[in-house]
Order: structure tokens, then sequence, then C-alpha cells
């Protein structure tokens, strides 16, 4: 099994995308429908699902659209800068918009307490908060966010890393999603495999990215290793 870091997976997307020309939302899409597949829908009805504004939030946010015109109950939260979404997460939100798929926006304490609702009644949970784009520590509201989830989740399943988990050492950023399963897109991650408390089950799910992407990428960084020793 090839195991890998989020730099080479941020590398491997953006050859797919930028050099073989697969569009984002593409991959984005298949990513929705590799995370569906996972989920026993004839048993699981209700659905809370979290999303940031970056492209994990995008993931969920497509995976969120595929279970409502499958007539699922899907109660969508965001958190994060609306004026700061990227690209594809914010054409699937245009999407949804369309759809009259609503969603609650998490921008005080107070919203706390509808998603406090949402998770009591919900079959299951969609953590797509980060991904393999955290930066920094989790504070304020995404930290109370992730502990709300945490405590009223029945079961959490995580898109592509445990939000608030760094993939490349298993470390906890402030504090994790604590799932019973994580999909994890294109290959494994290094810090995935030091923390199986938040990732639970991890399943490594293929979501388009040519074979030629990983290829490139890891030759690259192998010969940069060896002109630097
Ligand atoms: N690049 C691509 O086109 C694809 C990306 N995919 C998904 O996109 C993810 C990566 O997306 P991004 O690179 O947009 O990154 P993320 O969506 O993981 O996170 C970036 C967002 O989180 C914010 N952020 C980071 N650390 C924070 C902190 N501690 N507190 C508060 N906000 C914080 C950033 O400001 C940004 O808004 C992958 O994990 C995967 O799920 C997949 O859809 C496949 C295609
Ligand atoms: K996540």
């Amino acid at each position: 099994m090839l195991i890998i870091n989020c730099d080479e997976m941020k590398a491997m997307d953006s050859y797919a995308i930028n050099n073989i020309g697969i569009p984002g939302i593409v991959l984005m899409e298949n990513a929705a429908h590799r995370v569906l597949t996972n989920i026993d829908l004839d048993n699981t009805n209700s659905f809370t699902i979290v999303c940031g504004v970056g492209n994990n939030g995008g993931d969920g946010l497509a995976i969120a659209r595929n279970l409502s015109l499958k007539y699922k109950e899907v109660n969508l939260f965001i958190i994060g800068d609306l004026n700061k979404g990227t690209q594809n997460f914010n054409t699937n939100l245009n999407i949804l918009n369309n759809l009259g798929v609503k969603f609650t926006h998490i921008a005080t304490d107070e919203d706390l307490t509808q998603l406090k609702d949402s998770l009591n009644n919900s079959d299951l949970t969609i953590d797509a908060i980060f991904g393999i784009g955290i930066t920094r520590e989790v504070g304020g509201l995404f930290h109370k966010t992730i502990d709300t989830i945490n405590k009223y989740s029945t079961q959490t399943l995580a898109v592509d890393i445990p939000s608030g988990l760094d993939g490349n050492t298993g470390n906890v950023l402030g504090i994790s999603i604590k799932a019973y399963k994580t999909i994890t897109f294109h290959h494994m991650k290094k810090g995935l495999l030091k923390n199986k408390d938040c990732t639970g089950e991890i399943v490594v799910e293929d979501i388009g990215i040519p074979d030629k992407a990983t290829k490139v990428i890891i030759e690259n960084n192998n010969s940069q290793d060896k002109q630097s020793t």
C-alpha cells in the first residue's frame, strides 16, 4: 500500500487537474459517490452533514445533494466564511440553492443548539469540515462545533480525514472528530495510520486520479531527495 503525505496528495490533485485536465469538480463528484457507496443506504435515512468552506466542504455539499436526490432527510450545516468558499464549493452550493436545499450557517454559539438537535435525530453524521487543507490549531466556533459533534452524534463518518487531525503526523490540532469510519481519497495518508482513535476504520477510495499523477509526483520527490543528499 502506498502511503503519502498531504503535500503529495495536493500535488497529485493539482497534476490531475492542471496537467491532465480533469476538472476538480469531477474529482469532487467522484469523491461524493465513493463516500455514498460506503453507507448502508437501505438502513440510513437521516443525515447531519457539516461542511467547511474549502474543497472538503465541497465534497460534503456534493454528498448532501446526492442524498437529497435519493429523498433522504438531510440537515446541512456550513461553518466558515461563506465569502471565502473555493470555486468547487461555490459551484455545489449554487446547485443546492437552485434545488431549494436549505442549510444552517453556524455563525454563533446559538446555532450549535440546532446542530445538537439535528445530531440527536440523525442516523449518521458526515464530517466535511477540514481535509488535507487544515493549516493550524482548531479554535473558537470550529472547536465548539467539533466538540458538539463528538458529544451528540450517534456515529460519524469522516470525509478524507477526520476534521482536526493532522494528515501527516496523526496529531490532534486542538480537537478532532472521532469517526467510526474514514473514507480517504486516492491513497492512504500517513497521519491516518497513527490515530485509529479518531479515524476508526479507514477505507481508501479511488476518485479517478490517474496513476500517472501519482508516478510523476513520487518520482519528482525521489529525484529532489537524491539531489539534496
Ligand atoms: N483539490 C481538489 O480539487 C480536490 C479536493 N478534494 C477534497 O478537498 C480537500 C482539500 O481541500 P482544500 O485544499 O480546499 O482544504 P480543506 O477543505 O481541507 O480546508 C481548507 C479550509 O479550511 C480552512 N482552515 C484550515 N485550517 C483551519 C483551522 N484550523 N481553523 C479554521 N479554518 C481552517 C481554510 O481557511 C480553508 O477554508 C481534500 O481533503 C478532499 O476532501 C476532493 O474533492 C478531490 C478534489
Ligand atoms: K473531514
